[in-house]
């Protein structure tokens, strides 16, 4: 008897493209290097948890799939990230495209000061994916239905979006992220500013989501990377220690200090 359930059937993993791959990744921030040598495939439509200690580099690592750490001055990449075999880091590659295609989810709601309706149309009218209002409407109203929050909305669709409760707000956020119908959705601890009503509403969507794309989910939650992962990465001081089916990951890890985190002893 394990403390995690991993037995649920949805967990078994039914799709081994590679989506995503790390070779070689080291991160700095200055003088401080935040993620070693890293080096990790991630599947196609499969939900991979990374878990591990406060500071350990699991963000940092996310931030790089989508180049957001291109925003901090001084942040500095080595190493190479492909998404469908295409490097992400290319000269060619525009980091605003790779964003529409490389959907993230933030911890704490953050929906723009705009109506529910414009903040999910906002992706797809900057990337000009709608060719008039109809087409613009229809987009929305299967982003909404996408994130579980269409019946909770469809009749004040102008009110604004910083008006609903924290996880309508979050669904909101998971529906603008997929109007531009991303590839690979990345969420940093979607659910950490959320009660558990709302908490197992995302899980689900979650679970929804992985039959379409890629989805890579940081999480202090143990219980939650059993629940919703089918591969499980464990960081630890910016090293990447283990990586591996989320069962084998919690019922039996190979190396010391996956297996002291997932028993409590660090952390
Ligand atoms: N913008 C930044 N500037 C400087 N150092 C940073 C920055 N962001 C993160 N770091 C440092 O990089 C290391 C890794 O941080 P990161 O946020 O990736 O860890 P984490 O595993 O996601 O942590 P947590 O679980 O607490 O969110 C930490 O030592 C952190 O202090």
């Amino acid at each position: 008897m394990t403390m995690y359930d991993t037995t649920r059937p949805e967990n078994a993993v039914d799709q081994q493209t590679i989506k995503i791959q790390a070779r070689n990744v080291q991160v700095w921030y200055g003088q401080k290097q935040a993620i070693k040598d890293l080096n990790v495939e991630i599947l196609d439509k499969t939900v991979t948890a990374f878990i591990g200690p406060s500071g350990c580099g699991k963000s940092t690592f996310l931030r790089c799939i989508n180049r957001m750490n291109d925003t901090i001055d001084t942040a500095r990449i080595e190493g190479e990230i492909t998404i469908d075999g295409e490097n992400i880091y290319d000269r060619r590659i525009d980091p605003v495209q790779l964003r529409a295609k490389v959907g993230m989810v933030f911890q704490k709601p953050n929906p723009f000061p705009k109506s529910i309706y414009d903040n999910v149309a906002y992706g797809p009218r900057i990337h000009g994916l709608a060719r008039n209002k109809a087409e613009m409407d229809e987009i929305v109203e299967r982003s909404l239905r996408g994130s579980a929050l269409w019946n909770e909305v469809k009749d004040r669709l102008s009110e604004p979006g910083t008006g609903l409760s924290g996880g309508q707000q979050q669904r909101l956020c998971i529906a603008r992220a997929v109007a531009t119908s991303p590839e690979v959705l990345l969420m940093d601890e979607p659910c950490s500013a959320l009660d558990p009503i709302a908490t197992s509403q995302v899980e689900e969507l979650i679970e929804q989501l992985r039959q379409q794309f890629s989805v890579v989910i940081v999480t202090h939650s143990m219980q939650q990377a059993a629940r919703v992962s089918q591969k499980t990465a464990f960081f630890h001081l910016g090293n990447l220690v283990e990586y591996g089916d989320t069962d084998d990951i919690f019922t039996k890890p190979r190396d010391s200090r996956t297996e002291a985190y997932i028993s409590g002893r660090i952390g």
